[in-house]
């Protein structure tokens, strides 16, 4: 039996294009790509690159047109509504922006509450879970009974991790879940996420524009370009020793806290168009 926990193969995703003959637009083609059990696989790319149609097309909410999304062997490319909130308890998601996707009219404990009394967990073995819920994202018991507006970016990201968690899901797809935070915020952020994924063994595919977000969590790393993975493999040797000329941008456009090592990869950088251009490639969209 295969150890991949999520297979993606040959992956088209198609939007419909308004116009009688227009083609539609491909924003995936043919990707290809696997989730562990317990491995954290990072998805990187510059914005519109499909890194979130990925996301979005593993937990059903984007249109598979060509190719296969296997999970635990089964094929979940086009589930009905049924089969797919059945295995909403497997797959759960953790959303960018924190301010917009917590019910601001429920209190936390609600919000941590709702997937488990929607599957019958009784009331008082709710309560109970909702208080090991916030220990795990290491905010206090008293949190429940407050609104989402009374916590910060950084709290309100904790209080979704731990919805994200309820249901005790194999895998999560984190789409941009630090972008919106503030640096210190977000390293703590990163933190939890690391520390949850060893105490659990839950796998995350992790959504990020962020070459240095992802390298510090990931297993593997994926590379995408307009639609298709340009490169794929080992998250040290894809970060720190990239084969693929957009990869080697993407990595030398990430910002380096030492100003030295920052002219250094700015001189780099420059070497590598100027390389580039004398040798007739497109420029390509970081430069
Ligand atoms: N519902 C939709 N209908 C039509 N086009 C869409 C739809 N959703 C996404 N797209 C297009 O698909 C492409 C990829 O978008 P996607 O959001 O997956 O990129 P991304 O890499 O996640 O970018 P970002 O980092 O900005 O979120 C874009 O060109 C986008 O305009």
């Amino acid at each position: 039996m295969s150890d991949r926990l999520l297979e993606v193969e040959d992956l088209v995703v198609e939007y419909p294009v308004k116009g009688r003959r227009a083609a539609p637009l491909r924003v995936l083609k043919d990707v290809s790509v696997d989730i562990r059990a317990g491995e954290c696989v990072g998805l990187v790319g510059e914005s519109g690159s499909g890194k979130t149609t990925l996301g979005r097309a593993v937990l059903g909410l984007a249109p598979v047109t060509g190719g296969s999304i296997r999970y635990g062997g089964r094929d979940i490319s086009h589930l009905s509504r049924r089969e797919r909130r059945a295995l909403s308890a497997d797959i759960q998601v953790v959303f960018q922006d924190p301010y917009t996707s917590l019910n601001p009219a429920m209190t936390i404990e609600q919000i941590l509450a709702e997937p488990l009394t929607v599957r019958d967990v009784d009331r008082a073995e709710a309560r109970r879970r909702v208080r090991d819920l916030l220990d795990q994202v290491q905010l206090p018991a008293d949190a429940g009974n407050r609104l989402p507006r009374e916590f910060s970016g950084g709290q309100r990201q904790r209080i979704a991790i731990a919805r994200a968690l309820a249901l005790e899901p194999r895998l999560i797809v984190c789409d941009e879940p630090v972008s919106a935070l503030d640096l210190s915020t977000q390293a703590r952020v990163l933190e939890l996420f690391k520390e949850i994924q060893e105490r659990t063994g839950v796998a995350y595919l992790f959504v990020s524009h962020d070459l240095a977000v992802v390298r510090h969590l990931s297993h593997r790393v994926a590379v995408m370009y307009r639609g298709e993975i340009v490169e794929w493999g080992d998250g040290d040797q894809v970060t720190s020793r990239p084969q693929h000329p957009y990869t080697q941008k993407l990595l030398l456009a990430a910002p380096v806290p030492d100003p030295v090592k920052q002219q250094q990869r700015r001189a780099e950088r420059r070497r590598l168009l100027t390389a580039q251009r004398q040798a007739g490639q497109p420029a390509g969209a970081l430069s």
